[in-house]
């Protein structure tokens, strides 16, 4: 919570949640996640908002990366401690319903009037749950391969055709790739592209639709779909194309910006930072898909935005605010073209700063049209289960086990154990 001169010694004014109230102003605490350009741009968005109006102050405080911001407000939540706003990953969405220390987005939509028709559909559709919304979408991005132009003039590949399918990214990743110097391709060890590779191809992660027409029981992650993603890596691992920099997205990202790796899977939200931080052309495509299948899409990815319940009307009132002007299309078109997110409100791409850059840089623009080419299922809508970060955590140790020389099927079927064996047990509390 914040403290500053003008509360002390006024502690009747003092509410409960991250916040203090000072005088007329409302001061409330945003727990976020966003570092590098993220929370360059976020924090701009925040002063913009502080200083349109005088009766909310919003505080922005970074918690480390989105596993660890969760794990820190599971110890807070529903606490006199816990932010007003927190942002939460979208694996954390169904964790979050389920806590019981949020308040529904939706009680303030309908309150409001607020017009939802001016999201972005296929973003409203991953976190409306049961028709209802109940968090706020803020920062969602898609993942893309980026990789680097000059490399593949310099391999004699097309700089303007990125491969598509997995035969054709391991055939290029060959010619990429240079010893000791250059890896062709790499992916960071995190479920997230897994979960992305599977769903391109209509593959579902859970059963009972995805999780969407009911709690899920099992895992399915660990049909053809995983195992051909598994095979595609192990190829690639196997014929010394693929470098492997493990699970911190800095290290992966530094590796292909110094030309250590020449293609590589990222968050649309990293386009920025490899386009600004490299001194060679970076082109961005879609994900790879396997050649037996026909290309899906892909699912939302990125955060949300929480409200805490029994804050206080102030705040709660306070922390909506501050959601609407986020939304707006000019602090999304700020936000699009200060990270490579997507704006949340279409509008926002008709804003002149958006085609300015669009023009400038096309590679963003990559981001949103994959987004829209994708085909409505539950495999795009993506999985909804309380234990995803637990049964994510069990991917990257299969990924690992994987590079380590683990056979594919083994590797995700004990991923899909450890998933199952954590659905059980959330799914048995859950009934007490
Ligand atoms: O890095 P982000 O914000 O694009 O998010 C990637 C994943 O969706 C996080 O769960």
């Amino acid at each position: 919570a914040c403290s500053n001169d003008a509360s002390k010694g006024d502690d009747k004014d003092k509410e409960k949640d991250g916040g203090t109230k000072l005088g007329e102003k409302t001061e409330i605490s945003f727990w976020h996640a966003m570092s590098g350009p993220g929370q360059e741009a976020l924090d701009g968005i925040v002063a913009d908002f502080n200083n349109s109006q005088d009766k909310v102050v919003v505080n922005a405080e970074f918690q480390g990366t989105y596993e660890e911001a969760l794990t820190k407000l599971r110890s807070v939540g529903g606490t006199d401690n816990a932010p007003a706003i927190m942002q939460v990953f979208e694996v954390g969405t169904k964790y979050m319903i389920e806590s019981g220390f949020i308040e529904p987005m939706q009680t303030f939509i309908d309150k409001d009037n607020y017009d939802l028709s001016q999201l972005e559909e296929n973003i409203l559709n991953y976190y409306k749950v049961d028709g209802k919304l109940y968090s706020m979408p803020f920062n969602s991005s898609t993942p893309v391969m980026i990789y680097n132009k000059d490399a593949f003039k310099e391999a004699g590949l097309d700089p303007e055709k990125a491969p598509q399918t997995f035969s054709e990214v391991k055939a290029a990743a060959e010619k990429l790739t240079k010893k000791d110097e250059r890896f062709g391709f790499s992916m960071l060890t995190y479920g997230w592209f897994f979960e992305q590779l599977v769903a391109t191809q209509g593959g579902l992660y859970v059963d009972n639709d995805n999780g969407r027409s009911d709690d899920a029981t099992k895992a399915v992650f660990n049909g053809e779909e995983g195992l051909r993603v598994f095979k595609f890596l192990d190829d690639m691992n196997k014929a010394g194309t693929f470098g492997n920099y493990g699970t911190n997205w800095d290290d992966i990202r530094a590796a292909f910006q110094t030309g250590k790796v020449a293609m590589y899977m990222d968050s649309s939200a990293g386009v920025a930072g490899a386009i600004n931080n490299s001194s060679f052309d970076v082109g961005v495509a879609y994900i790879p898909y396997p050649d037996e299948v026909e290309r899906q899409g892909v699912a939302i990815g990125g955060a949300s935005l929480w409200m805490s319940k029994g804050i206080g009307d102030d705040k709660q009132q306070a922390a909506w605010e501050f959601m609407k002007f986020l939304a707006s299309p000019e602090s999304q078109a700020k936000w699009h073209i200060g990270t490579g997110y997507f704006a949340i409100n279409p509008a926002a791409y008709e804003e002149d700063i958006v085609k300015k850059e669009w023009e400038k840089y096309p590679q963003f623009k990559v981001t949103v049209d994959q987004l829209q080419d994708t085909k409505p299922s539950f495999a795009t809508q993506g999985a909804l289960i309380s234990v995803f970060p637990e049964s994510r955590q069990q991917v990257v140790t299969a990924l690992e086990n994987l590079y380590q020389g683990t056979p594919p099927q083994e590797a995700l079927d004990q991923a899909a154990e450890g998933t199952d064996r954590a659905i059980e047990i959330a799914n048995k509390t859950k009934k007490k």
